[in-house]
């Protein structure tokens, strides 16, 4: 178990070593991972007639592909299915028995549909005119070489794309009990007898509400006195009612986590205000947060600029501290989503190749919790919106009013958007509830067209969906007091 740094790399042969000892070899551009933005860049480039050196160290396709959002959200279907057996009897379908969950089909199912798209990745760079793929892992040897192995590569552009890996934070006994983390977890094919996860935000929710569905009795452990602290207090207060509802037990002001191991019982000590100072489990799942993979990549020989945190700093194009050097995704800190990551590879492909200045800033804020009903938030938060200093009209209505979700008896949850009063562009939104991740987007699309709301209001959507009640929402929205 352990962190993504444990998985090894793809063995090379003495015979592809020694080759490749013989070769050191110039391209146009060398691209440093084959994550989100690392492949598609390299189309681009090849396509232009560049010649294309792409290193990847590990599995094609980076986090999303194979140890993110891809097998998470196979897994969040596989959790939805389970969930949706057990109520069957509220939709009037009888299920003789009871439901039960097959982790071995599970995982399977998973691990087929994340492998698809990494052998996809991996084909389609393979196959790639103009390009040539390198397994192993890179470092910079100075601003315009970077080594692979016995491979010295050179090129005058160099585009690092490396993604970043689970936290795995200095707590006392850590070191003494197995832990998961968003990848070892990947691997499990039994259900755990209890699972705790550190961690109150979007890793450690999915899991949570995935494993409770699949049988396991959980329990999430956060430092803060709420779930995903970024967001509004509502929000925090409605997710964490949903997940206990569904029987996931929260413990929240955990400020100094320990652990001590007992046979297979991992002793979690949480050091919480309220509820035992012990938590007793079979697992424990670390999802605390993700750094850069910067620290072993020879940034100071290049004399690329890494910021407190480790990420590499860019300017609004992507530029690092060195010419001719970009940093794309998740390493530069600007975003972590696999949208992000691909938006950069947009931007640098577009200021490169097409002499069009797209910039990180035009970026509006974006993203979505994949509990059940999922969290889609986009731009700001009622809080940030009230911390603005503008006027600011606001819209609400819980889901319990949307004929949809009534239909689908899916009715958790609520929608809020808010609008400056003044310039009439909507300032943000929030759809906790279902198809909100979907429905969200109209919203989006109009903020990025800087379109006024009344836009959105007049439009005539289809009936019966979750978006039919967004310009009902608009027609009704009132001061933020
Ligand atoms: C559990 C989980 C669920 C997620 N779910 C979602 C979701 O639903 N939606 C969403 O938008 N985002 C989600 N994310 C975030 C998303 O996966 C990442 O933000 C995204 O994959 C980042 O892409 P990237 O291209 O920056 O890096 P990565 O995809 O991580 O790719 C980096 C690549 O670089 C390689 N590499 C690193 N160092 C070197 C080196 N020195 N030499 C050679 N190769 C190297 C790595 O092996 C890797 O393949 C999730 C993340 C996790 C962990
Ligand atoms: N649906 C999605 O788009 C999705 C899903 C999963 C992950 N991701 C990406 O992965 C990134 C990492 O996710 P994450 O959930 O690991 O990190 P995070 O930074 O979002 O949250 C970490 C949580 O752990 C808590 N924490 C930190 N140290 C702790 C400690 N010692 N004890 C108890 N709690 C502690 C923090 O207060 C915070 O709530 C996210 O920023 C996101 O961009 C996205």
């Amino acid at each position: 178990m352990g962190g993504e740094a444990d998985v090894p790399f793809y063995p090379r042969s003495g015979r592809d070593r020694r080759r490749e000892a013989r070769v050191s070899s110039r391209f146009d551009a060398i691209i440093i991972g084959a994550g989100q933005a690392g492949p598609p860049l390299a189309g681009r480039l090849t396509k232009a007639g560049l010649k294309v050196a792409l290193v990847e160290r590990k599995f094609f396709g980076g986090t999303c592909v194979n140890t993110g959002c891809i097998p998470t959200k196979t897994l969040v279907a596989s959790a939805y299915a389970a969930h949706m057996a057990r109520r069957a009897a509220d939709f009037g379908v009888m299920i003789g028995g009871g439901v039960g969950v097959d982790m071995k089909a599970v995982k399977a199912r998973a691990d087929a549909i994340s492998g698809k798209a990494r052998a996809g990745v991996e084909s389609w760079l393979r196959g790639m005119a103009n390009c040539v793929v390198y397994q192993g892992h890179a470092r910079f040897e100075s601003t315009r070489e970077v080594r692979v192995g016995d491979d010295l590569l050179e090129a005058d552009r160099i585009f690092i794309n490396v993604g970043a890996r689970a936290i795995i934070p200095h707590m006392p006994g850590i070191d003494r009990i197995n832990y998961l983390t968003n990848s070892s977890v990947l691997q499990l094919d039994a259900l755990p007898r209890r699972l705790c996860i550190i961690g109150g935000s979007y890793i450690g929710l999915e899991f949570a509400q995935m494993y409770r569905r699949f049988g396991a009795d959980v329990t999430v452990v956060e430092m803060r006195p709420r779930l995903i602290g970024r967001e509004d207090e509502d929000v925090s207060a409605a997710v964490k009612d949903m997940l206990e509802k569904e029987g996931v037990e929260i413990r929240l002001d955990a400020e100094c986590v320990s652990f001590r191991s007992e046979g297979d019982v991992i002793g979690v000590g949480v050091n919480c205000r309220s509820g035992e100072p012990e938590i007793s489990c079979s697992h424990v799942l670390l999802a605390v947060g993700r750094r850069p993979n910067t620290d072993d990549l020879g940034l100071d020989r290049a004399g690329v600029e890494i910021d407190e945190r480790g990420h590499i700093v860019v300017d609004d194009q992507l530029r690092t501290t060195v010419p001719g050097v970009w940093a794309l995704g998740e390493c530069n800190g600007k975003g972590a989503f696999t949208h992000t990551a691909y938006h950069d590879f947009e931007i640098a492909a577009a200021n490169i190749l097409d002499g069009d200045p797209r910039r990180i800033s035009d970026r509006i804020e974006a993203y979505a919790l994949y509990v059940d009903p999922p969290l889609a938030r986009i731009g700001l938060t009622e809080l940030a919106a009230r911390a603005s200093g503008r006027r600011v009209l606001v819209g609400e209505r819980p889901m319990t009013r949307v004929g949809r979700a009534v239909e689908k008896a899916e009715t958790t949850g609520f929608m809020r958007i808010l609008v400056d009063a003044d310039s009439r562009e909507i300032l943000g939104a929030t759809i906790l509830g279902t198809s909100g991740d979907e429905a969200i987007h109209c919203i989006l699309d109009v903020m990025y067209a800087k379109a006024p709301y009344t836009v959105l209001q007049r439009a005539v959507h289809i009936h019966p969906t979750v978006s039919e009640l967004l310009p009902t929402l608009l027609g009704e929205l009132k001061p933020l007091v």
